[in-house]
């Protein structure tokens, strides 16, 4: 998640200059300090004219682990900008610098801000800040005849800087954005565009600006609303830089001149006035170079106009449902799709696959694909932990006996690690081996199966596992992390050599009961899983296809991902349906696979007949296996009594559950 803050500001209160040389500089006498993710100050003149408009971002600076990024201030403003504080940074001091205009502050405890007030008396005002959830809220307290102010981030900046008579002001950024377009338009009609080669600024008078008998707020105010609606309105633009230094009207030079409006009394058009500079630094260079009051502003490359072309077979940015509710239009234009076919591109033809309903109702129901965040909590997620968290909050590698498969809760110990064949282990137990392309999620997905992070090691680099690895779950299973083929940042040959030796395993290894074959969900099959797979189907290896890292596209994506990889592989016959889907990163998925791979367990038991349930508890020595007829069960036991499974013999004995002695008791009783 990127920041978490909003925009927001609001007006705290007018402080004086710290320094007075730059005071009488700027000639600048209250400053006021707006605080949320971005500080505001607007400097005011003795007259309290709105005259010049500050904007500092304080936000999460890089790397940082305070919430508002002094660093980012220090660097972005110049040596005037004072800060100091204890070593651990409670206390700094807000400044502004006359020059930049721009106000430092720093860390969240206890900011100060130091001022002289009007009877040049030094004072000091404590900042309270703290970082919450939601957002930045910052307290401001001693406030003069105001009570305590609490700004919430995510308050609409909008709203929040609404000003007298119930009117509110537009948003900072549309207004800015307004401002930028406004050249654009004429006469209201907007038929011309700008065209302009230059733009004049006119010296006048600061008295001009100002607006008689209004208070600076409704002035202020009137200024935004001229600027939206009379800018467009009428052929004049007049941009007043009211920074006490110059008022520039703007026109429009040459053939396109820009005719002085009728509708616009001389009043109104002198409180136009905002500065036509989306930058405020901008705003400062032309204050500098106010010796030269004519400014020609450099020619605006005309922007040119987005086309959205909309992709009639695209509905990923749509929710799941919508695929599915357009699945019956989508049937009426089936056939002309599949003429277009093969003219389609790979990327259409994909976005043109129909998934299955059983396919959406698995991706909706592990809650698979990119989902929002807050979707994730509702859900019951921890969406701050990077650990695969099952629907469980808070999950950690103590927490394993939590998982609801069994065999999944033994302890995940490393014990041999081969480069070649003669150094594989002997065949104990049954193995599962996870293969697939470099840094598609293996080691990752025997970390979320097993919750125990740590045990395998991960990376995102490419390559990371260059050896077959093989490790113990408790004394059931044999998991097998193999090292990805494809892209990795190791030397040709030595990939090689890796292929090789994943190509022999797959092909020759004894008790290899299945192999995960994990593919990007991203990027779907390559060219070298294919080569796998042609493989494995002539040794005959089972292979069940897992989709990785789907908390990375579309839910929609993930679902015609899936479809479209058992369609490619309904022909196969050592390939295990269905295709898993999960996200080791969220957790999503990962229950199901849980159930999937448990089930090899049951597997010798399988020839026998249906089997309705295995159950090997953890550490017992004993398990059950439920099958749906009697006479399979002791078929079963007649003749896998005394044989090996695993490393074990094993000793089969009739039960029955409670179902069939309730039956039974029924029967006798009649
Ligand atoms: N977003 C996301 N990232 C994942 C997921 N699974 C793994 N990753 C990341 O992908 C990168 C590679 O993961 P690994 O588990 O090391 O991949 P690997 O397939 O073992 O790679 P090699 O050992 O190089 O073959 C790591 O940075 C992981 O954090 C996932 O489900 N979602
Ligand atoms: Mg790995």
């Amino acid at each position: 998640m990127g920041k978490r803050f909003a925009t927001s500001s609001i007006p705290v209160q007018r402080l004086e200059h710290t320094s007075l040389k730059a005071a009488k500089e700027a000639e600048t006498q209250y400053t006021t300090y707006f605080f949320g993710m971005s500080v505001e100050a607007s400097s005011r003149n003795s007259d309290n004219k709105f005259r010049k408009k500050v904007k500092v971002a304080i936000g999460k600076s890089k790397g940082s682990k305070d919430d508002v990024g002094v660093g980012e201030l220090k660097e972005k403003s110049s040596k005037k900008v004072q800060s100091s504080g204890s070593k651990n940074g409670d206390t700094f001091y807000v400044d502004m610098n006359k020059k930049s205009g721009k106000v430092g502050v720093g860390r969240k405890k206890n900011l100060k801000l130091r001022y002289e007030d009007k009877e040049g008396v030094q004072r000091k005002r404590n900042l309270k800040s703290r970082n919450e959830d939601r957002g930045f809220e910052a307290v401001i307290e001693g406030n003069s005849g105001r009570k305590r102010k609490r700004i919430y981030a995510d308050i609409d900046v909008g709203k929040e800087r609404a000003l007298g008579n119930n009117v509110e002001i537009p948003d900072r950024k549309s207004l800015s954005k307004r401002m930028e377009n406004k050249f654009r338009y004429d006469s209201g009609k907007r038929k011309q565009t700008t065209g302009a080669k230059s733009y004049e600024f006119e010296e006048a008078s600061r008295k001009d600006s100002v607006a008689g008998g209004r208070t600076s707020k409704e002035s202020k105010l009137l200024d935004k609303k001229n600027l939206r609606g009379k800018v467009q309105g009428t052929n004049e633009v007049k941009i007043v830089e009211d920074n006490g230094f110059k008022i520039g009207m703007l026109r429009r030079s040459a053939k396109n001149k820009y005719l002085p409006t009728q509708k616009l009394d001389q009043g109104q058009r002198k409180r136009v006035a905002y500065s036509v500079e989306k930058s405020h630094k901008k705003m400062f260079q032309g204050k500098k170079s106010s010796a030269s009051d004519i400014e020609v502003m450099e020619d605006r490359p005309k922007k040119k106009k987005k086309v959205i072309r909309i992709d009639p077979h695209d509905f990923s940015n749509k929710r799941l449902d919508d695929g599915i509710a357009s699945k019956d239009n989508s049937e009426e234009n089936k056939d002309s799709a599949e003429k277009n076919d093969a003219e389609m591109s790979k990327n259409a033809q994909f976005r043109a696959i129909r998934p299955s309903p059983s396919i959406l109702s698995f991706v909706e129901d592990n809650f698979l694909g990119r989902r929002r965040d807050v979707e994730f909590r509702r859900a019951g997620y921890n969406t701050e932990l990077s650990a695969p968290l099952d629907n469980i909050p808070f999950s950690t590698s103590s927490e394993r006996e939590r998982i609801e498969v069994p065999v999944f809760r033994n302890k995940l110990t490393f014990f041999a690690a081969a480069k070649i064949s003669s150094s594989f282990p002997p065949p104990e137990f049954p193995e599962i081996a996870f293969a697939g392309r470099s840094n598609v999620g293996k080691s990752s997905l025997l970390n979320a199966l097993t919750r125990q992070w740590g045990v395998v090691r991960t990376s995102d680099k490419p390559g990371l596992t260059q050896t077959i690895n093989f490790f113990k779950l408790g004394s059931k299973l044999h998991l097998v992390d193999l090292p990805g083929y494809g892209f990795a940042y190791a030397k040709e040959e030595v990939k090689e050599e890796w292929e090789a030796l994943v190509k022999e395993y797959v092909s020759t290894r004894v008790g290899l009961k299945r192999v995960c074959l994990l593919v990007d969900t991203k990027w779907g099959m390559k060219p070298r899983d294919h080569e796998l797979i042609d493989l494995m189907e002539s040794s005959q290896t089972k292979y069940q296809i897992v989709l990785t890292k789907t908390d990375l596209v579309f839910p929609i994506d993930v679902a015609r991902r899936a479809m479209q990889i058992e369609e490619s592989l309904k022909a196969k016959k050592s390939a295990v349906q269905p295709v898993m889907m999960i996200s080791s990163n969220t957790g999503a998925g990962i229950r199901s696979l849980r159930t999937a791979l448990a089930n090899i367990v049951r597997q010798s038991f399988t020839p026998f007949g249906e089997v309705i349930s295995v159950k090997l508890p953890a550490g017992k020595g004993f398990g059950f296996v439920q099958f749906a007829i009697r006479s399979n069960a002791e078929d079963a036991m007649q003749r896998l009594n005394g044989a090996v499974i695993g490393k074990q013999r094993v000793r089969l004995s009739c039960g029955r559950n409670l179902g069939n002695k309730q039956s039974r008791m029924d029967a006798n009783n009649q």
